[in-house]
């Protein structure tokens, strides 16, 4: 019986589909080159419903529908452009720079006779940073960036809160700067913004990526400018660098390849929540710590690292942060202490929504009328 209902079934799915079809105009759908039946989209989804409902509670879905939903962007002055006309321009939008907002309304009132230290002097912030939004509940959008009058372009639109890691970790003028993974280079590029690289090493594992990460910095920072600043491009595993230049760098920026949550959300392309890339995805957290521990072995005693992602993953952020402070002291007694960076809540919250409960370092949530991050930051020094 069930080998004739099978027989059946078979026939009437030979015949059925293609029935009224001339033989020429038939062809069968090609689920896997096009739809595949499980988007790694979906599988994304489902995977951060069981992780971070029980990782943000009540908070998991106002972060869920913004992280689906537009993201804002930043528009980062070009400081080797006509950079005074680029920010009256951006301001003719209604938009404005959070940085100096920010950075002016955290000055400490000078209490009279005494004079204080702005914090920026202080060597709290990288300097010269200019970076415009648009207000709290404002979706409009920028335009694409121009060729300024100065042949490099005005402005390079990114996600604002890519900025805080930069803005943390607080270049002063002479850092000799390590950025790991570097590419496609939003961050390279505003390291150089600061004026503050004596030289910059910027590496990335991909070369197809560092390919990108040269056509970003020939079309924003002239040749002159570059090589002042000495910037070095390479494509080297980074994870070897503690052992390719220990001890060298004042300032070292790891900003590591993670989950990426809202790409993983919106895109099938490279996607690392496809069924295949299942062990590569198991396998970042160690990825991160083993990036970290280079990053800090790179880093000269007294030096400043910031580790940073754009995933909610407590796994992937806190985690990665104290089990790589751990793992230096043990394996190679060195001391790390992380920094402080809970004013940058204060500083920073007209502009972006911070989750209040990370036990190391910061976290920027979507939240729909600030669709910015998610990005998760941790300073640290390297005290041995
Ligand atoms: C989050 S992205 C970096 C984004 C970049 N910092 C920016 O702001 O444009 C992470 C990068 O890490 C790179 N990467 C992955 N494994 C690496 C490794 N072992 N060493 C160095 N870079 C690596 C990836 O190619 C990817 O470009």
């Amino acid at each position: 019986m069930a080998a004739l209902v099978g027989r059946r079934a078979r026939d009437v799915l030979k015949r059925a589909p293609f029935a009224t079809v001339p033989r020429r105009h038939r062809h069968k759908k090609k689920w896997a080159a096009t739809e595949p039946k499980f988007p790694a989209t979906q599988l994304a989804l489902q995977n951060f419903d069981m992780t971070y409902s029980v990782q943000f509670g009540d908070l998991w879905p106002s972060i869920r529908v913004s992280l689906l939903s537009e993201q804002k962007y930043g528009a980062l002055v070009n400081n080797f452009a006509a950079w005074d006309h680029v920010s009256g321009e951006l301001e003719q939008l209604n938009a404005r720079d959070f940085v100096s907002e920010a950075i002016s309304h955290g000055e400490p009132e000078p209490e009279s006779g005494q004079t204080t230290t702005p914090p920026q002097a202080s060597g709290a912030y990288s300097p010269n940073l200019r970076c415009f939004t648009f207000a709290r509940g404002d979706v409009s959008r920028f335009p694409p960036a121009r060729l300024g009058s100065l042949g490099v372009m005005d402005y390079y639109l990114m996600d604002a809160a890519s900025l805080l890691p930069v803005l943390a970790l607080g270049l002063q003028p002479g850092d000799t700067v390590l950025d790991l993974c570097a590419a496609p280079g939003g961050k390279t590029l505003a390291l150089l913004q600061t004026g503050c690289c004596r030289n910059l090493a910027a590496n990335d594992l991909s070369t197809s990526r560092t390919g990108r990460l040269q056509r970003v910095l020939r079309s924003y920072v002239p040749q002159d400018i570059r090589d002042r600043n000495r910037v070095r491009v390479t494509s080297w595993d980074g994870r070897k660098w503690g052992e390719l230049e220990g001890d060298t760098y004042d300032r070292v920026l790891v900003d590591v390849p993670c989950t990426t949550d809202r790409h993983s959300l919106r895109e099938e392309e490279n996607n690392i929540f496809q069924r295949s890339r299942k062990k590569e995805r198991q396998m970042l957290p160690m990825l991160q710590v083993q990036l970290l521990a280079a990053g800090l072995l790179a880093t000269k005693p007294g030096g400043h690292i910031v580790y940073s992602t754009c995933s909610l993953s407590h796994l992937q952020n806190e985690y990665v942060v104290q089990g790589t402070i751990e793992f230096l002291a043990n394996q190679y007694s060195i001391k790390v202490q992380v920094e402080d960076l809970t004013h940058f809540r204060k500083l920073f919250m007209d502009t972006f929504s911070f989750f209040p409960s990370c036990q190391v370092g910061e976290l920027v949530i979507p939240n729909l009328l600030a669709n910015f991050g998610p990005m998760y930051f941790c300073k640290m020094c390297r005290l041995t």
